[in-house]
This record gives structure tokens, sequence and C-alpha cells, in this order.
């Protein structure tokens, strides 16, 4: 099982990942993605949602409209581990190829 970063590692992480940063309150990183529109940010989430079943680690996710608010934490680790940033990276790549 994946163990949870140390505050240092998960901040050295975030350094290398854009626009993520630490949720307050609990052990999770997040960042919101604003898109065109309805149809861009739905498509960066059935793209994000394929990547997430095959790592078989999955985003809580909250989309109105244009804009999409990730949080991701491994929920068996208790707290921020090397998946939740393989999946930050992941999605970051992601919303680089949806046009917006
Ligand atoms: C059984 C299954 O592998 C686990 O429940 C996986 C599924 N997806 C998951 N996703 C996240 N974010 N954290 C987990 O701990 C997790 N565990």
């Amino acid at each position: 099982m994946a163990e949870r970063l140390t505050t240092e590692a998960r901040k050295q992480a975030l350094g290398g990942i854009p626009d993520w940063t630490e949720v307050s309150g609990r052990d999770a990183i997040g960042k919101t993605f604003v898109f065109k529109d309805f149809n861009e940010a739905f498509g960066f989430m059935t793209r994000a949602a394929l990547v997430a079943e095959k790592m078989d680690h999955h985003p809580e996710w909250r989309n109105v409209y244009k804009t999409v608010e990730v949080v991701l934490s491994t929920h068996d680790a208790g707290g921020v581990t090397a998946l939740d940033i393989e999946l930050a990276r992941a999605m970051n790549a992601i919303a680089k190829l949806t046009p917006g």
C-alpha cells in the first residue's frame, strides 16, 4: 500500500505540479480547474476518470458548469501519497490537451 508522504516530501512534490495546493483542515491536495464551457469540463472529467480507473485511484470532485474542483487523498492511507501526486500530474496534462 502507498505510504503517506511526509510534509517535506509533499511540499516538494507540489512545487512541481502547477496550481495544486494543500487542502486546509485535512491531509489532501486540491485544484480548481476552469474550462471554456461545460463540454470542456465534462470532457476533462471523462478523460481523467479513465486514467483514475486504470490507476485504481479515484478523485473527489465537484463540477459546476465549467468549473471542476478536485481533491486528492489516498483514503486507504489517510493522506497524500505518491498516487495522488501521480494523478494530479496526469490531470494537469489532460487539462492542457483540453482546448479552453
Ligand atoms: C479496493 C480499491 O482498490 C481501493 O478502495 C482503492 C480505490 N480507489 C481509491 N481512491 C483513493 N483516492 N484512495 C483510495 O484509498 C482508494 N482505494
